[in-house]
């Protein structure tokens, strides 16, 4: 089944600039893992920014899970679409114990559910006897994880990801790598994953997106569909 379907995307931060994408087209099926490639200013994060809803589109259509959440005279809220996303920095609430932090985005959970949700999911990421822990008090990979199951705490239909392992040190690099395609497997989460790192995508992803930077004088370079051997 058919999760993201992207179709005809334009957008430009200014109306009269380069547009940053431009007819971009592209679909994402259920449990599907892509990596989205490409030099520094092409436009990655901006396209997650678009399917999250945090910009609105020039032209396109984006529809999530079958739903339209973008096209003529439509647009859905970003805490509507069913997303999740993981940033660079995790973006943990600093006040708020590792449990407070997964719980937070269960509100439109019934009351009852929402504390085995939470157990369910500090189980997903190994993160079990860490509940009672702040941020601060938790080693980088460890944030990543309560990040994660943050984000997926909700059953999002997607799960976007932003430089996920950018702050992390070689060595735990590479067994979060392998931690996080289990996790997500498991969950069977449909995911994007913005990286600089072409090893990230090949131990990780299923397809891989290179976005390449629009140049007007040139004429519209586009962005490349790619599917991994
Ligand atoms: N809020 C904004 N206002 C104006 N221009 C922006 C804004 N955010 C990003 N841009 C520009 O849009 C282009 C694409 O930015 P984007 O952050 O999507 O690139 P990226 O591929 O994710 O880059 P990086 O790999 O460096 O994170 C860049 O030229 C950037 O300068």
């Amino acid at each position: 089944m058919k999760v993201v379907e992207i179709q005809n995307l334009c957008f430009g931060y200014s109306r009269a600039g380069t547009p940053i994408i431009d007819d971009f087209s592209f679909t994402l099926n259920t449990g599907e893992i892509v990596g989205v490639l490409g030099q520094s200013g092409s436009g990655k994060s901006t396209l997650l920014r678009l399917i999250s809803g945090l910009e609105m589109p020039t032209n396109g259509t984006i529809s999530i899970a079958g739903k339209e959440v973008v096209g003529k005279r439509k647009f859905v809220q970003p805490e509507d679409r069913g997303v999740g996303m993981v940033f660079q920095d995790y973006a943990l609430f600093p006040h708020m114990n590792v449990k407070e932090n997964i719980s937070f985005g269960l509100s439109r959970m019934p009351r009852k559910d929402r504390k085995p949700r939470v157990q369910e999911m500090l189980e997903l990421v190994h993160m079990e006897d860490f509940g009672d822990r702040y941020p601060h008090e938790l080693s980088g990979g460890q944030q990543q994880r309560v990040a994660l199951a943050r984000a997926l705490a909700p059953k999002p239909n997607i799960l976007l990801m932003d430089e996920p392992f950018s702050n992390l040190d070689a060595d735990l690099k590479e067994s979060i790598r392998e931690e996080l395609l289990s996790i997500l497997k498991k969950a069977n989460m449909t995911c994007m994953i913005v990286t600089h790192d072409r090893k990230d995508v090949e131990a990780i992803c299923d397809n891989s997106i290179t976005m390449c930077p629009l140049i007007a004088e040139q004429g519209a370079a586009g962005q490349k569909f790619q599917t991994l051997p």
